[in-house]
């Protein structure tokens, strides 16, 4: 089953795109992913409230603010992660390409291979380095092994991590330290070159040299996708993203252009926050 319809959705209003026009990047840029008055409980709780953003295609979209806010439940959302847990329950739509992804006849596997995810605790899984990468890729796709072994090598390139494992690519993942297990779980979700990539704090155990890596591939993969990255780090969300949301206390209070949200934001919690005021 496709979940792909005619794309009919324009662009937030007033914004507009801060990068500059790159390879592959459409010249009219449009939203590829829009939640709808989204509100999320956790059993009673709720944590996200009457949530409505859209991403657009081929740029990199930061979630901001303090913890406990939910970023991380908006990214769960965005790939119907809650489903696998008991007591989770989300209200409103998510769009993609023209389609309501959280309707029941959606097929959740096949959405997760279109929106893949990378989460804040490197999570391998108990196989070799280079069959990480490649099980998706067997799954999904017809390829040769030699077909195979050039994606792997891609994705792992791309994740910034190959120099590092490519002579002892048949070791644990779990073999590896925490930081490069991170590495392989970007490299996982790359390989199959998912349309939109849910980042969850992908450099929060990575040092800064291999955090600026990172960073040049959310650059070089906007080409190709849509990034949703949560981060704590101001600095970071700044380099990388083209729009910004912050979010407090379950709700989207302020969504722009990253610089503006970091130069002028409008609200006076968002002020606070990218000042260090609190949070
Ligand atoms: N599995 C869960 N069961 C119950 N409540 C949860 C669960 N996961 C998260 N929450 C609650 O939902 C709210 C949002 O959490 P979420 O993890 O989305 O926030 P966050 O902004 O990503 O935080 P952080 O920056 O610390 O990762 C919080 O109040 C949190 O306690």
């Amino acid at each position: 089953m496709s979940i792909h319809a005619s794309p009919t959705h324009a662009l937030p209003a007033g914004a507009q795109p801060i990068g500059s026009p790159a390879a592959g990047r459409s010249a009219t840029p449009r939203v590829k992913l829009e939640a709808r008055h989204v509100t999320f409980r956790y059993g009673a709780t709720v944590a996200l409230s009457d949530v409505s953003l859209k991403l657009e295609e081929h740029r990199v979209t930061a979630l901001i603010g303090p913890s406990g806010c939910g970023k991380s439940t908006l990214l769960r959302v965005f790939n119907r992660m809650y489903e696998l847990y008991p007591d989770q329950t989300v209200e409103g739509e998510v769009i993609m390409d023209g389609v309501n992804i959280l309707d029941p006849s959606v097929d959740p596997v096949a959405l997760r291979g279109r929106i893949g995810m990378v989460f804040q605790k490197p999570t391998p899984f108990p196989m070799s380095i280079y069959d990480n990468v490649a099980l998706g890729l067997r799954l999904n796709e017809e390829l040769s092994p030699a077909g195979i072994d050039a994606r792997v090598e891609e994705a792992l390139r791309q994740a910034a991590l190959w120099d590092e494992v490519k002579d002892i690519l048949p070791k644990s993942g779990l073999s590896l330290s925490g930081g490069q297990q991170q590495r392989l779980c970007m490299a996982r979700t790359i390989a199959t070159r998912p349309d939109v990539i849910l980042l969850d704090e992908p450099c929060s155990a990575l040092d800064p040299i291999t955090t600026a890596k990172i960073e040049e591939t959310i650059e070089a993969l906007k080409a190709h996708t849509t990034i949703a990255i949560v981060t704590h780090n101001l600095q970071q969300a700044a380099r990388v993203s083209d729009f910004t949301g912050f979010m407090y206390l379950g709700e989207l209070i302020e969504f722009g252009p990253t610089a503006q949200m970091f130069t002028q934001p409008k609200d006076r919690r968002t002020q606070d926050y990218v000042t260090g005021r609190f949070g």
